[in-house]
C-alpha cells in the first residue's frame, strides 16, 4: 500500500471512530485536525447539514477587498510566484482575509472549475464555522501553518481536497489573512506547506518594510549578508519603544509579540543602538549576541507615497501602543475617539447607530469597531437591508426550518441573526428595512431570541448590534416608514461619521488613500498644491468618491511622476463654482436630505435635470459632470421618483 493510501485508511478509521462511534479520534490524525473536529462538532447544527456555500454579493466582496487592499497589494507578487509554481501540479493559490473569506484565487485552469464546484472561490467564507475543518479556517484558528488532507476535512464533500495554508500577521501580531495552496489531495504535500509558509513571511516583510511609518525601521540579522533580504528581522521603533515586529525579528530575539511591543528598543538591541541614528553597523544585544543592524529614519508625515505599515484601516486598535500613547506624527485620526466610545457602549451590550453621508466610511468604521471590540473573535455578520428584496429579508435574517419552503434550499437556513451569535450583527441601511421586519427585529432585541420561519421554538441569540444609515430616521418615523420604538431602542448611542470635507484629518487621509489607490506601488507623489486642491473639494460622495478619483489618477499617471492640480482631472463644475456645487451636491447626498426642502430641492433637481439633458439622459455622464458618484445620483433619482417628482423618467445608465 502506498504511503498516501495508508494515510487515508488511517484517517478513515479515525473518522469512523469520531463521527460514527462518537469516540476520540486519538493520535492517528494530526493534533490540529482532531482539535478542529472537536471545535466543529460543537458548532451549530447548520455546519453538520451544510447548505451550498454561496459567495457574498459582488459589492460586499469589493468592500472586503478594499478593506484588505494593503494585504492584497503586498501579497500579489507571492500569489503570482506561487501560481507559476503550482500551475503544472493542478493546484490553485488562494489569499483570504482574516475572517477566512477568499479574496483572490489564481492557478491551474484544470483545477479552477473543480475548486468552483466545491465553493473554493472568491467571496466564499472558509472559516471553520462555515466550512468545518479546512486549511484556511483551521490555520486562522491555530495561528499556524498547517495542512488538511482528504478525509481530514470535517465535511465529507471536501474529502478529495488537499490544502496547505499559512497565516499572515501584521507588525502587531494581528492576523490579517491566509495564503493557501489547494488541489487534489494527492498533489499537496509538505513541500506546498513550506512554500506557503515562506511566501507568508515574505508578504509580512513587504507589508512592514514598504509601509508608511512614523518611527524608525530597524533591519537586523545575525548574518550581515541577509540584511536587506526578506529573511531579515524588522522592528518599528517610535520614541525608543518597539511598536511593531515581524516574525523573523521575534524568532531572532527569542520573543513573542506581547513581550516585544511596548518594550524599550534598548532592551532588545543594546544601549548603543541609538548611536547608529540612521546608519548601519554591528551591535551587541543584551544577550551578548552580535547583530548586523541598519536603521531607516522616520518618514515625514506628509510623504504621500507610502502608507501605514499595518494598513490604514488598522491603525487604531486597543492593541496599538501608538494609538494608546497618542504617539503619531499624523494629525489625530478623528474617528479614534468615536471608536473608543463605541467600544465602551458595545461592551455594555447597548446597540450603536452609525450615521453619516453616503461614502463617508460607515461600513469601514463598523469593521474597525468589530476588530477592536470584545467581539473580535466572534463573527461580524453584515446585512445590507437595502440590497435584499423584501420577500427575502425575513428568511435571510431569521432563517427557516427544514421544509419551510419548497425552494432550492430545502434543508433550512440558520439566518443571519443566529450566524451573528457570539459576534456582531451589522444592519447596514437600516432605514430601508421593511416595517414588518422592524417589528420582528424589535422583538429579537427585547427578548434576545429568534424563531425561524416554520419553526415552533425560540432560539437564544447573543450578539452586539450595530446599525448604519445615511437617511434621517426621525424623518422616516414622521413619514410612517420607521417605527418610533425601534428608533428609541437603536439611537441610544449615535456615532456621526463626519463628511470628508469637514474632517480635520482629511489631508493625512488623502495621502493614505493615494497609497491605497496604488500610488505607493507606482512611486507617485502629489504636490502640496494638488493636496490643497483635493482638500478644498466638497466631496459629496465622500471617501468613496475621493478613492475612485485617485484610482483613475493613479491609472493614468506615469510611474514615479509628481502630480499637480491639473493631473487630478477635477470635475469642471466643481472647479468652476465650488461653493454652489457643493450646496447642490450636499442636498443630493445623505446630509442634504434632512435640510432639503422647497427651494433647495428645486435648485438641486434643476441642476440635475440640466446635467442629464446635457448628457442625453445618461446618468453616468451627468454624475461625472456634477462631480457625483454614479450610485449617489441613481439613489437620489430613485428617491425623487418615489416622491413623485417628474422629469427623471427617461434616463439611462
Ligand atoms: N478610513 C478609510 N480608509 C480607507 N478607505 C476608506 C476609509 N473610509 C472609507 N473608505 C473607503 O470608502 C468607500 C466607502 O466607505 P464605506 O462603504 O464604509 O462608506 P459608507 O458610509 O458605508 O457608504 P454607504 O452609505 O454608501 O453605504 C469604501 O471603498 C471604503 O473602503
Amino acid at each position: 500500500m502506498s504511503d498516501r493510501a495508508l494515510a487515508s485508511s488511517v484517517v478513515e478509521r479515525a473518522r469512523q471512530r469520531f463521527f460514527i462511534d462518537g469516540t476520540d479520534p486519538g493520535a492517528s490524525i494530526p493534533a490540529h485536525v482532531s482539535r478542529s473536529w472537536r471545535r466543529c462538532d460543537a458548532l451549530s447544527p447548520a455546519l453538520q447539514r451544510p447548505a451550498v456555500a454561496e459567495p457574498v454579493l459582488r459589492g460586499e466582496l469589493s468592500v472586503r477587498r478594499e478593506a484588505s487592499a494593503w494585504l492584497r497589494q503586498c501579497a500579489q507578487p507571492e500569489l503570482d510566484g506561487l501560481a507559476e509554481h503550482v500551475l503544472g501540479q493542478g493546484c490553485v493559490v488562494i489569499l483570504s482575509d482574516a475572517s477566512g473569506l477568499i479574496l483572490d484565487e489564481v492557478g491551474s485552469p484544470d483545477f479552477l472549475p473543480k475548486a468552483q464546484r466545491i465553493a473554493l472561490t472568491p467571496g466564499v467564507d472558509w472559516s471553520e464555522s462555515q466550512r468545518g475543518t479546512n486549511a484556511i479556517g483551521t490555520a486562522l484558528h491555530e495561528r499556524e501553518g498547517l495542512m488538511v488532507l482528504g478525509g481530514e476535512h470535517f465535511l465529507a464533500q471536501n474529502g478529495a481536497l488537499g490544502c496547505a495554508a499559512a497565516p499572515i500577521f501584521n507588525a502587531r501580531g494581528e492576523l490579517v489573512g491566509v495564503l493557501d495552496i489547494s488541489g487534489e489531495d494527492i498533489h499537496v504535500d509538505v513541500h506546498a506547506l513550506g512554500l506557503v509558509r515562506m511566501a507568508a513571511s515574505q508578504v509580512e516583510h513587504r507589508m512592514m518594510s514598504n509601509g508608511r511609518r512614523d518611527g524608525q525601521l530597524v533591519r537586523f540579522h545575525r548574518r550581515p549578508g541577509l540584511l536587506g533580504t526578506p529573511r531579515e528581522g524588522l522592528l518599528s521603533v517610535l520614541d525608543g519603544q518597539i511598536v511593531g515586529a515581524n516574525r523573523t525579528a521575534l524568532s531572532l530575539l527569542g520573543m513573542v509579540w506581547e513581550e516585544a511591543l511596548g518594550a524599550p528598543a534598548e532592551r532588545l538591541l543594546g544601549a548603543r543602538w541609538q548611536r547608529l541614528q540612521s546608519g548601519s553597523g554591528l551591535l551587541v544585544n543584551p544577550d551578548g549576541r552580535q547583530l548586523a543592524v541598519s536603521i531607516e529614519a522616520p518618514q515625514r508625515a506628509d510623504t504621500p507615497i507610502r502608507r501605514a505599515s499595518t494598513g490604514p484601516l488598522e491603525r487604531v486598535s486597543h492593541a496599538d501602543p501608538r494609538a494608546q500613547s497618542g504617539h503619531t506624527t499624523d494629525p489625530p485620526d478623528v474617528l479614534a475617539p468615536l471608536l473608543a466610545n463605541a467600544m465602551r457602549i458595545a461592551a455594555a451590550g447597548l446597540p450603536i447607530l452609525v450615521s453619516g453621508e453616503t461614502g463617508s466610511g460607515k461600513d469601514v468604521f463598523v469593521r474597525r469597531l468589530h476588530r477592536a471590540s470584545h467581539r473580535a473573535s466572534g463573527p461580524l455578520v453584515a446585512v445590507n437591508c437595502a440590497a435584499l428584496p423584501e420577500s427575502l429579508i425575513e428568511a435571510e435574517l431569521f432563517g427557516y426550518e427544514d421544509g419551510a419552503f419548497t425552494g432550492a434550499r430545502r434543508r433550512g437556513l440558520p439566518g443571519r441573526l443566529r450566524e451573528a451569535h457570539g459576534g456582531m450583527l451589522f444592519l447596514d441601511e437600516i432605514g430601508d428595512m421593511p416595517l414588518s421586519m422592524q417589528t420582528r427585529l424589535l422583538r429579537v432585541l427585547e427578548a434576545r431570541v429568534v424563531r425561524p420561519l416554520g419553526g415552533s421554538q425560540d432560539i437564544a441569540v447573543d450578539f452586539d448590534l450595530v446599525c448604519a444609515t445615511h437617511r434621517d430616521l426621525a424623518a422616516l418615523v414622521g413619514q410612517g416608514l420607521f417605527r418610533q420604538d425601534l428608533l428609541y431602542r437603536l439611537q441610544g448611542h449615535v456615532v456621526c461619521i463626519p463628511p470628508l470635507r469637514s474632517r480635520a484629518d482629511r489631508r493625512a487621509l488623502m495621502s493614505r488613500l493615494m497609497d491605497e489607490a496604488g500610488g505607493a506601488a507606482k512611486g507617485l507623489r502629489l504636490t502640496p498644491a494638488a493636496l490643497d486642491a483635493l482638500e478644498r473639494q466638497p466631496w459629496p460622495g465622500n471617501v468613496r468618491e475621493l478613492l475612485s478619483l485617485l484610482r483613475s489618477v493613479v491609472a493614468l499617471a506615469e510611474p514615479g511622476a509628481t502630480l499637480d492640480v491639473s493631473d487630478l482631472g477635477l470635475p469642471d463644475a466643481v472647479a468652476a463654482a465650488p461653493r454652489e456645487t457643493a450646496q447642490v451636491m450636499g442636498a443630493v447626498d445623505g446630509a442634504g436630505q434632512r435640510a432639503q426642502s422647497g427651494l433647495l430641492a428645486s435648485l438641486t433637481d434643476e441642476a440635475i435635470r440640466r446635467a442629464l439633458a446635457e448628457c442625453g439622459g445618461n446618468v453616468a455622464g451627468a454624475a461625472r459632470r456634477l462631480g457625483l458618484h454614479r450610485s449617489t445620483l441613481y439613489r437620489y433619482l430613485a428617491r425623487r421618483r418615489g416622491e413623485g417628482e417628474r422629469g427623471f423618467e427617461g434616463v439611462s445608465g
